[in-house]
């Protein structure tokens, strides 16, 4: 994900709002002993059974893969057992042609959620985006999308990107493009996670995959000393003002993050000669995170994580 990296580099030289701070980081890897495997599905939600139908599952699984906070109760918990109770009790709920017509509160119902989903319309659009481009292009299965990209998670990523509109997690900065692509980047690392880097999660390139920059990596980052925020940018964080999706303080924020892992990927290589993967890091930060419920993450209001 050479964009990914090199844009992300780009914001993170000019930011003001966000400063990576090097002995922050410096000081974060000599603290790491050992980074501690998380294993993907720690948390006993999602489904899978070895096969395409837990392709298509993750597939829409990342395609609604967004903004949890403005409902206080709900969280990517619900999203993930939420669809995978639903395809246990119907193996053919997420076929093309069924995604095409979902509505507001079918989707209400597979979440068991009493009322509107936070960017509800939204969700129901992108459903809709799958089921129709993975119809006209791909037979309708998410796995001969995988399966057409040759073991590449970049290729994936490129494809998904490309082919799914919803998926181009993009911003200007400065006049300057800059991608992020959490939730497409995220598809091929959960493939990775859930089939044990074999089968369809296998990618001879899974390093190239960086971390995801929602909105709890960042905060973590900051708990750890990684990234320093100015001060008006903290106190919106802390008052919960909502920060514009596509701002400059919002860009410096998922870029900054996804830079300041990058290094310190690198500074681990350098120190102890350990390969790790930016996804190792990023779930281990991520499941850190969500552990820690007083962790005040920025409020944007996104399709995009
Ligand atoms: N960077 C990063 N962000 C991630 C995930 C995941 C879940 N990954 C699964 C993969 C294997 C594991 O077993 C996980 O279950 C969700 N998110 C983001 O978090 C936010 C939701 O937070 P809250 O409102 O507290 O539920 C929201 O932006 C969501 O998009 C991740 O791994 N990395």
């Amino acid at each position: 994900m050479e964009e990914v990296r090199a844009t992300a580099a780009w914001v993170a030289s000019r930011s003001s709002h966000v400063i990576v701070d090097s002995a922050g980081i410096e000081k974060a890897v000599e603290n790491i002993r050992e980074i501690p495997r998380i294993e993907w599905d720690f948390e006993g939600i999602h489904y899978f059974d070895n096969g395409p139908l837990t392709v298509q599952y993750l597939f829409v699984l990342d395609a609604l893969n967004f903004c949890f906070w403005p409902d206080k109760d709900l969280s990517y918990d619900h999203l993930a057992s939420g669809l995978k109770e639903a395809l246990e009790n119907d193996k053919s709920v997420f076929d093309a042609d069924r995604l095409q017509k979902f509505t507001g509160p079918q989707l209400r119902k597979v979440l068991k959620w009493p009322r509107q989903l936070p960017l509800e319309d939204e969700r129901i659009r992108l459903l809709h985006e799958v089921g129709f481009e993975l119809e006209r292009s791909f037979g309708g299965k998410a796995s001969n999308l995988v399966e057409s990209c040759g073991k590449s998670a970049a290729k994936l990523v490129a494809t998904v990107t490309s082919l799914f509109p919803g998926f181009r997690d993009h911003s200007l900065y400065k006049g300057h493009q800059v991608f992020l692509y959490k939730r497409a980047q995220i598809f091929a690392a959960d493939l990775y996670g859930a089939f044990k880097g074999r089968g369809y999660g296998e990618f001879k390139d899974i390093g190239s995959i960086t971390i995801f920059a929602d909105y709890i990596v960042p905060a973590v980052l900051q708990q750890l000393g990684v990234l320093k925020y100015s001060s008006t940018l903290g106190s919106m964080i802390k008052s919960d003002t909502e920060i514009l999706s596509g701002s400059e303080e919002e860009v410096e924020l998922r870029a900054c993050s996804i830079f300041a892992v990058e290094k310190m990927r690198d500074l681990l290589r350098v120190k102890s000669g350990k390969q790790v993967l930016s996804i190792e890091l990023d779930l281990w930060l991520w499941a850190f995170g969500v552990r820690c419920p007083s962790l005040q993450h920025h409020r944007t209001l996104s399709i995009y994580y």
